[in-house]
């Protein structure tokens, strides 16, 4: 029976498990905080869970518009109950996947991994295991998965003090709203946050690195996110760069390298993530980080060293949950000696979940702007769609891009509330190499958002018999 053991117990670790067990293999899983991991415990579901108080606020916007009188003013947010929910959501998720786990048959240990063995090069691995609670053991593995995740990244300037500087794991046990909230960094996780506390009501100022917020997705998604902060009266302070975060009196003032202040009453840090891969004893068998601390890995998830492999945030490949349980998963296949296909990248559907949210997949309008890829596109406003008009939604668009020749769908790009839902028929499309005519011909409800999406199919094809 194939021994493995799998440090760290996310959705890297937790998935690729399910897989081994489920193949015969005798499975050990080593993870210091929780089964979840990070995912569960700290980042993607918390964040989501609170997400969603914000969203219903958020929905409350366009309510007058369509005959329903609220006052926005006069509704309150009960913190409390807020960050109970993130945190008892989590625990109970956590606790689901160790049971799940367990009923496969997976040994759970809770405590630190490391390597152990006597020098690299052995064709059987040593992991010495520190349990929360009794003594440590060697665990003997002829395969090893590290699935550590990452770690909120620390400004050296600007150190988490979890009472006015935080990082985005120690929010949930503040007591009140901040009167006025710095997010530092516009990636994913600041705007996000900027987003859900923008509609909790607070006041938010988003310090951002580069000349917009989301530099790394779609320029036009950004500039209607950056339109909705400026209607709601979210500050974007751009090309700032925070040097770091010094307390006052009042609260917090971020030092922008280039002199600037700015005051409010908390710091948010979201610049970025670095990954746990120092203390596990990668030298032990001969593994020298990449760039960053992340680990390299092929597309079946091997490392340089023959029976180890790594999944997951600890990778640094696209750090999100269905990427890591996706590498998890090849990677015990590929172990075990089953027929996989190698991780595809670019079919990989993600959501920013802002409000509105950001949905993308495959190939960005960016590369084929920069001529990278030949493709066709179309954009359409959701002010186009009968359905957005109906529910008052000014916000957002479909878009949809596809080979030149053939007509293929190769990605696009969906902003609107519920982003995440609609992104799948593109998703298919993508995965299945069909074309814009089978998503054109495509009943779709009428009147529905994705109505525009079929529409978007018709008007590539449309431009087809034009060519
Ligand atoms: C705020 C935020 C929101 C996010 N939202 C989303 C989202 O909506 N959708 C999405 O797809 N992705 C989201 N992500 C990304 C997603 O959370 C990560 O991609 C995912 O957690 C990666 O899973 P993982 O298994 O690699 O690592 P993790 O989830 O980080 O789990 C790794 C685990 O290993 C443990 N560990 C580390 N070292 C050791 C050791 N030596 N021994 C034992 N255990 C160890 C860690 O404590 C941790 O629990 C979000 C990220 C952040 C920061
Ligand atoms: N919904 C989701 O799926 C989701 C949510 C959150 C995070 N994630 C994933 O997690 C990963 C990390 O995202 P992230 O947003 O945490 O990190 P990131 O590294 O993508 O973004 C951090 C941003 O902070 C900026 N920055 C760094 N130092 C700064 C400074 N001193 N002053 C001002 N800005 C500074 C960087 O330029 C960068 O734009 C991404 O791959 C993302 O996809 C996914």
């Amino acid at each position: 029976m194939t021994r493995i053991v799998i440090m760290g117990g996310g959705p890297a670790g937790y998935e690729a498990a399910l897989v081994a067990a489920q193949h015969g293999a005798n499975v050990t899983i080593v993870e210091r905080d929780g089964l979840g991991g990070a995912c569960v415990l700290y980042d993607c579901v918390p964040s989501k869970t609170f997400i969603a108080s914000s969203g219903a606020r958020a929905a409350m916007h366009g309510l007058s518009e369509l005959g329903v009188v609220t006052d926005m003013a006069d509704t309150s947010i009960d913190l409390r109950t807020v960050h109970g929910r993130v945190k008892g959501l989590a625990l109970a998720q956590s606790a689901d996947i160790r049971a799940r786990v367990q009923r496969e048959g997976v040994r759970v240990i809770i405590g630190e991994a490391r390597f152990h063995d006597a020098e690299p090069g052995l064709a059987q691995h040593k992991v010495l295991v520190t349990p929360r609670s009794g003594d440590p053991e060697v665990l003997d593995a002829d395969v090893v998965l590290i699935a550590t995740g990452a770690t909120p990244r620390v400004l050296p300037g600007a150190v988490p003090d979890g009472e006015r500087i935080l990082d985005w794991r120690q929010l949930y046990d503040m007591r009140e709203l901040p009167e006025h909230l710095a997010v530092i960094g516009s990636g994913v996780t600041g705007a996000e946050f900027a987003s859900a506390y923008t509609e909790l009501g607070v006041k938010v100022t988003v310090v951002s690195s580069r000349d917009r917020v989301l530099p790394h997705e779609d320029a036009d998604a950004a500039a209607v996110l950056e339109e909705v902060f400026s209607q709601r009266g979210t500050a974007v302070a751009k090309r700032a760069r925070a040097e770091r975060v010094e307390r006052t009196e009042k609260g917090v003032a971020v030092h922008l390298a280039d002199g600037r202040v700015i005051e409010a009453s908390h710091a948010l840090m979201t610049v970025g993530s670095i990954p746990n891969t120092q203390d596990i004893g990668l030298d032990r068998v001969g593994i020298e980080p990449g760039p960053g601390g992340f680990i390299t890995v092929d597309r079946v998830s091997r490392t340089s060293v023959p029976g180890v492999y790594a999944a997951g945030d600890c990778t640094g490949v696209l750090m999100l949950a269905s990427v890591a349980s996706m590498q998890g998963r090849i990677a015990m296949w590929h172990a075990l000696g089953e027929g996989v296909a190698p991780i595809k990248l670019k079919t990989v559907a993600a959501n920013v979940f802002t409000h509105p949210e950001i949905a993308t997949v495959g190939i960005s309008q960016q590369a084929i702007d920069s001529g990278e890829v030949p493709a066709r596109t179309v954009m359409l406003p959701l002010a186009t769609n009968a359905r957005a008009k109906m529910e008052g939604l000014r916000h957002g668009f479909v878009k949809l891009f596809c080979r030149p020749a053939t007509g293929v769908v190769v990605g696009g790009v969906v902003v609107a509330p519920s982003a995440s839902e609609l992104i799948l028929p593109i998703a298919l499309a993508v995965q299945n190499q069909l074309t814009v005519e089978h998503l054109a011909l495509t009943f779709s409800v009428y009147p529905s958002l994705s109505g525009s999406i079929t529409e978007a199919g018709r008007q590539l094809m449309r431009h087809d018999d034009l060519d």
